[in-house]
């Protein structure tokens, strides 16, 4: 019997709107150069890694997309990168597409901290025409209604994410396929809560840099051996993270 396959997540790499601070959800802007770069920069790692990579999965965004493909197209493998909704970021409601910093001047930071950070918080619903706009997105007009609600707290986002780890990754897993999932701050934030079953404390400190591969290595039912995972590039990743921290968060 095959032993379990490895994991690998990775958060796409910078995006337009990652470099102007503007939050995101499920707008769909591309990778700037230097997204290109990490992405390119994360298939040496994994390359280095020297694990041979069954499954490649990616939300249906263009940013989490174009990064799996990059990597995919450097490690010359055959697959394409499947598209799973589930993995999408967050609808960050109608903080969507706004700049960070005019959202901090308008709220205050515990405000902002609990919709950004917390396990419950959901920011404000988006009004009819911006939530009409994001069904009118290629990457998400042919989903099912639920994938856009008006608004999502990060537990909801795990609800979704956890229907893609019990019916699908978990078993591919199990059945001894190495994976790779290209997804956002927030999806791999709730995918990390699962995993490691963080506690709420936790999953608000945890932050997920761009472009960085953190490998899982998992026993006989799936669990990790090591909590938190490792980063194929430890000290970057860790500087990154930091980073990402002292901008609030994703
Ligand atoms: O703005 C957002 O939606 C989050 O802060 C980050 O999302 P991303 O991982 O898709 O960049």
């Amino acid at each position: 019997m095959p032993g379990t396959g490895t994991l690998i997540l990775l958060r796409h790499g910078q995006s337009v709107f990652n470099a102007e601070g503007r939050f995101t959800g499920l707008l769909d802007p591309p990778l700037t150069a230097r997204g290109r770069s990490e992405a390119v920069y994360a298939a040496t790692l994994i390359s280095g890694f020297g694990l041979h990579l069954d499954d490649v999965f990616t939300s249906t965004l263009m940013r989490a997309v174009r990064t799996a493909e990059i990597v995919t197209e450097c490690l010359g493998l055959s697959p394409m990168p499947r598209k799973v909704w589930q993995l999408n970021e967050r609808n960050y409601g109608s903080l969507t597409g706004r700049l960070k910093s005019e959202l901090l001047a308008e709220f205050g930071p515990d405000v902002l901290h609990f919709w950004r950070r917390s396990l419950y918080g959901a920011p404000p619903p988006m009004d009819a025409e911006a939530l009409g706009e994001l069904w009118r997105t290629p990457a998400l007009a042919q989903l099912p209604a639920r994938a856009v609600r008006g608004t999502e707290s990060l537990c909801e986002v795990l609800k979704r994410v956890r229907e893609f780890w019990h019916q699908h990754l978990r078993r591919q897993l199990l059945s001894g396929r190495h994976a790779l999932i290209v997804g956002h701050g927030n999806s791999l934030r709730a995918l990390c809560l699962l995993l490691d079953g963080l506690s709420e404390g936790e999953v608000e400190r945890l932050n997920f840099p761009t472009g960085h591969p953190l490998v899982y290595e998992l026993d006989e039912r799936a669990r990790p051996l090591e909590r938190g995972g490792i980063y194929l590039d430890p000290q970057a990743a860790r500087s990154a993270a930091k980073q990402v921290t002292a901008e609030g968060g994703t």
